[in-house]
């Protein structure tokens, strides 16, 4: 078995009110892109900042490569990179600045460890004199990546870095992940996005505070089930409230211009479905057989209550 780089054991957080952390519990493999998978609330950031040692954990413990993160706080800082959900720049210097003051503070230089950050910071290169404040969403994301990664940290720990930033710029965001690991650097990322979670070795899925499941996207996907069908008809709305009147169905969503429905007995025949349709004025309905998504089987394990 690999070792673990993060390890993180039934930590609890609370909020005056609010439970933010319920007992988590998980392990990030060394070498290993983790996903933390959930919707805005679900305690992912609150998770990240006892791991950077920023908080406390009231319950339970946490270690980064095998040190503390309530005893070795200063030593853990060294050897991470963090990545915050909003932007930790200054505004107010330019790229080069930004990039040599994060150098600086962690002792070591630009030049130093160049390699790793080159294929990112080549694209920064021609705005390098710009005020970090005035660079677009993506440019900020890849300068503060660099800024993460200046000291060649040991685990790379990023919350929500894609949030807010256009489809192509997350693509390539996603890309310059799979670079990092693949120099050896061990990376915890957070992401509202569950399209996103296929990028990753592993995820975990977080909702209130507590995780729904652990494993690798494909295995996740597994856990949903029942046959699922994607059904589109002009009459979305209508349609939508006809099929969720029906005993049979026991999973209905809307996913773009497609329901996802999914039935508790599986071996319902399209012949059914069809009729069913029919009887409801929606023959113009097309129907296919489809593969459960990520999003499919959170929402599906949301709704089961099936919490670890
Ligand atoms: N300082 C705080 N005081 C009170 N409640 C808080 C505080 N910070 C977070 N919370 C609450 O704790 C829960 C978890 O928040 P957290 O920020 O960790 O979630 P998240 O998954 O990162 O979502 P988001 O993307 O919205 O930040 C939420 O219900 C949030 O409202």
């Amino acid at each position: 078995m690999k070792k673990s780089a993060i390890h993180i054991e039934s930590i609890s957080k609370r909020y005056a009110e609010v439970q933010a952390l319920d007992q988590i519990s998980l392990d990030v493999e060394e070498g290993e892109l983790f996903g933390l998978i959930g919707p805005d609330g679900a305690g992912k950031t609150t998770l990240i900042k006892i791991l950077v040692t920023l908080f406390s954990a009231e319950d339970g413990k946490a270690s980064i490569l095998g040190m503390d993160t309530n005893d070795s706080k200063a030593s853990i800082r060294k050897i991470i990179g963090y990545m915050p959900g909003r932007f930790s720049l200054y505004p107010d210097l330019s790229v080069e600045e930004n990039l040599s003051f994060f150098a600086r503070a962690f002792d070591t230089t630009m030049e130093e460890n160049y390699s790793l950050i080159q294929s990112i910071y080549d694209q920064l290169k021609p705005f390098k004199d710009r005020k970090s404040g005035a660079l677009s969403g993506g440019m900020k994301q890849k300068l503060a990546l660099c800024c993460a990664l200046i000291h060649r940290p040991k685990v790379l720990i990023l919350d929500e870095p894609t949030t807010g930033v256009d489809a192509v710029s997350r693509k390539e965001f996603w890309q310059m992940l799979h670079e990092i690991k693949s120099q050896g650097i061990t990376i915890l990322v957070s992401t509202p996005y569950m399209d996103e979670a296929n990028l990753c070795d592993r995820i975990a899925f977080l909702q209130g505070g507590k995780i729904l499941s652990i494993d690798t996207p494909s295995k996740i996907t597994g856990q949903f089930p029942w046959q699922l069908f994607a059904i589109k008809s002009q009459k979305k709305y209508a349609l939508t409230e006809w099929l969720r009147a029906w005993e049979k169905v026991s999973y209905c969503y809307a996913f773009g211009e497609y329901l996802h429905i999914a039935f508790s007995e599986n071996a319902i025949q399209m012949n059914e479905i069809k009729e069913y349709l029919s009887a409801g004025s929606f023959s113009d309905a097309e129907i296919v057989n489809i593969p459960p998504t990520i999003e499919d089987t959170f929402i599906y394990l949301m709704e089961n209550g099936n919490s670890r």
